[in-house]
């Protein structure tokens, strides 16, 4: 089997999740802080933009904060801050609803500014060479399940589990799917370190000229 490139892999949406509270960084907005003098979100859109087919921000509240980015924003449609899945659920009711003919979603959590420029390939080599439907990113032995590959064929799924059977806890639901790992190096940087909190956006800001003098 071939591996997906640029040219091959199917249509995708990018689906920036910035949708939570933020409790650990003191609230707001954790994709508007800002690293080497721009926005996590914009060092974000900067990669994943030329990987997918669009992008939609998911979040909740005023969407006019985000409106600098020029992009679609949906909030939640499960109340109270039901975690990531809400916000996938999300993101595959918009992809049905306006984006007929595109049938997968990447994942990105909106916080995590040095995602790889192979990230959507490689999902899509991943979950086609484990014949499962879903996928997500591995580095340095941990699996982070925030940042997959979602076909849309699953949402009904997914609103069921949210919705009915009460499910949070993404790795379980994938778990029931099938899904497929791809692993990245954590070193020299990780490239789904993510800033949760106030300390961790030094610690990014090291990061970023490692990464430029790498
Ligand atoms: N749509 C949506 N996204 C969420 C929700 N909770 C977390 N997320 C997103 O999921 C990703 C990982 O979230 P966390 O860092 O664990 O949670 P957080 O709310 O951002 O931060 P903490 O409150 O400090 O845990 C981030 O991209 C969040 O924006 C939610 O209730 N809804």
């Amino acid at each position: 089997m071939t591996e997906p490139s640029e040219n091959t892999r199917p249509a995708t949406l990018g689906l920036l999740l910035a949708g939570g509270l933020a409790r650990r960084m003191g609230g707001g907005d954790k994709p508007l802080r800002t690293i080497a003098g721009r926005t996590i979100l914009a060092h974000v859109i900067e990669r994943l933009a030329p990987q997918c087919d669009g992008l939609l921000i998911n979040a909740n509240g005023d969407p006019a904060r985000f409106a600098d980015y020029g992009l679609p924003v949906a909030g939640d449609s499960v109340p109270d801050f039901a975690g990531p899945l809400a916000g996938i659920l999300a993101g595959l009711d918009w992809l049905a609803q306006n984006r007929p003919g595109v049938d997968w979603m990447v994942s990105v959590a909106a916080d995590t500014p040095f995602i790889p420029h192979d990230l959507v390939a490689r999902l899509h080599a991943a979950r086609l060479a484990a014949g499962v439907p879903l996928a997500c990113v591995a580095s340095g032995g941990w699996t982070h399940p925030v940042i997959g590959l979602w076909p849309v064929s699953l949402r009904e799924a997914l609103r069921h589990a949210l919705t009915v059977e009460d499910e949070r806890k993404i790795d379980r639901w994938t778990a029931r799917h099938g899904v497929a790992s791809a692993e990245w190096a954590a070193e020299p940087v990780d490239p789904f370190f993510n800033a949760n909190r106030p300390e961790d956006l030094a610690e990014a800001e090291r990061l970023h000229v490692l990464l430029g003098t790498a």
